[in-house]
């Protein structure tokens, strides 16, 4: 099964840029992985917070297949420990999907369509980050979580 990460818009700061490449090179070793990158909504900045969510939300639905598992990053989803993530990633891996699709929302959030869609729903964190901020965060809890299940060092505690 493929692992898709998808997200609107290139990641702006260098920093952020370089640690979300690392993590993606690493993940490679573990998992079949893909980046989608959204590009931004043309004159989005010029739309309401809505039309904006609407716009983004049809750029997101319309690269999913019907058997994908489309997972939410969103700070209203469910909170897990590392460890439980690690175990759904691997009770997910054993489903009949054919991509796990984990998307990020813009910097508004996801249109009610998105929410609709959707398979689930996973917060990293009962605070808000920005939507490039995650990137990084999540490519790194997705990389702990395949050295747990591997038992790896990576994770000590
Ligand atoms: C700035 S936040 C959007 C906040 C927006 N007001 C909302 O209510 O969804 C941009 C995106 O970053 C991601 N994000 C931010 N904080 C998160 C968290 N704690 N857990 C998971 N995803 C988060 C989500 O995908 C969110 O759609």
């Amino acid at each position: 099964m493929k692992t898709t990460f998808s997200y609107i818009g290139k990641t702006a700061d260098k920093y952020l840029e370089e640690g979300i490449g690392m993590y993606e090179r690493r993940l490679k070793h573990y998992l079949s992985y893909e980046t989608v990158l959204i590009p931004d909504v043309k004159n989005g900045g010029k739309l309401e917070a809505e039309q904006l969510k609407i716009k983004e939300g049809e750029q997101i639905l319309q690269r999913l297949k019907n058997d994908d598992c489309l997972i939410l990053l969103d700070e209203r989803g469910k909170l897990y420990t590392s460890e439980q993530f690690a175990a759904n990633m691997d009770q997910w891996f054993q489903a009949p999907y054919k991509r796990l699709v984990f998307q990020v929302g813009g910097a508004f959030g996801f249109s009610e369509a998105v929410y609709q869609r959707a398979n689930y729903k996973l917060s990293l964190s009962a605070m808000t980050f920005s939507h490039q901020m995650i990137r990084l965060f999540f490519l790194e809890q997705l990389y702990r979580a395949m050295t747990i299940l591997r038992n790896e060092p990576y994770h000590n505690s």
